[in-house]
């Protein structure tokens, strides 16, 4: 959401002034010698080359060809005297927020005179950060310069410029998840809105395993959501990368009977009456990392799997704990070991304590309730050889009773759920687009982007431990990834 109050003085293109006057950082002296480069992500680098070559875009990713928000850069490039897009086609409409590494800001490009293309552009003052930090900003770039699906952010372009490193993400206009929570009655989800959330959350978790990213930072503060009530994963700076070997694998599976009419229209879909109690052997696709190791211990404390509180090493299993205490998160509104303290946490996550659930007259007529309480304690198994998704990913997951109904190829054409405060839109916000030249662009986007970067600079010097919403971060930096 767009956090602060604009002021546009009236004769200049100066659009990133903030009403606050706070400014942490000395000038910067090295504008004056910068070159700006935008390069776009690999598999596009042929659109971005020339503004004739819009059909290998379409042949590469024929999914994305209409989205306005390639048009309109698209347009852009053609309208740019070398080809490329600069910094300076952008303009920034807000802050969005600020993160461990970064500010984020609302912009679009300067000559979309449609006005509908708005992005998230992630902007990071590498003189303010730690080696440390610096990796953690390359891990998320490399893993969004991956990415390709629909939630997922796509990387539009990544910007190095000076001692600054901009990432032009997909803009999500509904905020997080967390934040909607903060809004329901008891900070809970229906069972309906948890499952979709979840099952969206799953879909976009198994596709990063079969890349072989094991994500690490799942919680309902970076997922956000999209302008149509869809989810979008962010923040991707924990991330780390393994082998995977994806396999087709044969299994037996006998189809469930039930007395629900939701889950039974799914089981017998395309299954005969004749076949309907014996066994079929289905082909299954499984690309699970199961071999990815890590000992860095980082993540978000009430997130933590008990092997990584441990600090003996951890693999994919700790995103499926996560998912465990997210859907825990949705259902209850808190976390199942949260402590009095971020130590006592640990310890609850550490112990032999199994998930509690607070059990109340109006849940337990709630249809689905028993499901999902079944499918958290699945998760969260202390010992990760036995957790629900640890051999074979999220495979097994969305056969879950659950998710049943869910016909997860079709998911992205679901209607996003009715939830108080959330607002389905069908088109990004609408500016009216300002004429200026170009030169005068360039001189105040430096000018604008120094003074909004020195707001509240020193945020990002502290190193490893910063508060973030309900949450503490948690970067063991004695360990390595
Ligand atoms: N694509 C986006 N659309 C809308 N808001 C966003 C987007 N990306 C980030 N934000 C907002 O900006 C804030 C800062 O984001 P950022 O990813 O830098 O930090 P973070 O989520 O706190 O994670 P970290 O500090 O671990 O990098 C987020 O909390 C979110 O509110």
């Amino acid at each position: 959401m767009v956090e602060d109050t604009f002021l546009f003085p009236p004769d200049t293109d100066l659009d990133l002034s903030f009403t606050s006057t706070t400014t942490d950082r000395t000038s910067l002296t090295r504008t004056s010698s910068l070159t700006l480069s935008f390069s776009f992500n690999d598999r596009l680098s042929a659109a971005s080359a020339s503004a004739t070559t819009s059909s290998a875009t379409v042949l590469r990713r024929p999914h994305r060809s209409s989205d306005p928000h390639w048009s309109a850069i698209r347009a852009a490039t053609a309208l740019s005297s070398d080809g490329r897009l600069h910094l300076r086609h952008l303009k920034i409409l807000g802050h969005l927020g600020t993160g461990n590494l970064g500010r984020v800001f609302l912009c679009r490009l300067r000559d979309d005179h449609h006005g509908g293309a708005t992005f998230a552009l992630k902007v990071v003052d590498k003189d303010l950060l730690n080696a440390k930090k610096l990796s953690h900003v390359e891990t998320e770039a490399e893993i969004l310069h991956a990415l390709d699906h629909p939630f997922l952010p796509t990387l539009y372009a990544r910007i190095d410029a000076s001692h600054y490193t901009c990432l032009l993400i997909d803009y999500c206009p509904n905020g997080d998840l967390h934040s909607l929570l903060r809004k329901q009655p008891g900070n809970r989800l229906s069972i309906r809105a948890v499952r979709f959330f979840a099952a969206e959350v799953l879909v976009a978790l198994e596709y990063l395993h079969a890349l072989g990213i094991v994500y690490r930072d799942l919680k309902p503060e970076n997922v956000l959501l999209r302008e149509d009530g869809h989810v979008m994963l962010s923040d991707f700076d924990l991330c780390f990368k393994a082998d995977v070997a994806p396999v087709f694998e044969r299994r037996s599976h006998s189809p469930r009977l039930t007395t629900n009419s939701r889950n039974r229209c799914f089981c017998y879909n395309n299954i005969s009456n004749k076949s309907r109690f014996t066994e079929h052997v289905v082909a299954e696709f499984v690309a699970e990392p199961t071999t990815a190791f890590s000992r860095s211990c980082v993540g978000t404390h009430e997130y933590l799997a008990p092997e990584l509180v441990s600090g003996n090493g951890h693999g994919n299993g700790v995103d499926w704990w996560a998912f465990g205490i997210f859907i825990y998160e949705l259902l209850y509104g808190t976390t199942p070991f949260k402590g009095y303290s971020k130590e006592s946490t640990l310890r609850n996550i550490a112990s032999s304590r199994d998930v509690r659930f607070y059990i109340n007259e109006r849940e337990e007529l709630e249809e689905g309730i028993s499901e999902a309480r079944d499918l958290i304690e699945k998760l969260l198994v202390k010992d990760p050889r036995r957790r629900l998704g640890c051999a074979r990913g999220a495979t097994d997951i969305k056969r879950h009773p659950f998710f049943d109904g869910i016909k997860w190829p079709l998911i992205r054409t679901y209607k996003a759920p009715e939830v108080r405060g959330l607002v389905k839109r069908s088109r990004s916000l609408q500016h009216v687009t300002s004429h200026v030249t170009h030169g005068r662009r360039r001189k105040w986007w430096w000018k604008a982007l120094e003074y909004v970067m020195r707001k509240k600079g020193n945020k990002y010097n502290s190193i490893t431990n910063y508060s973030n919403g309900n949450y503490y971060h948690f970067v063991n930096s004695h360990k390595v990834r």
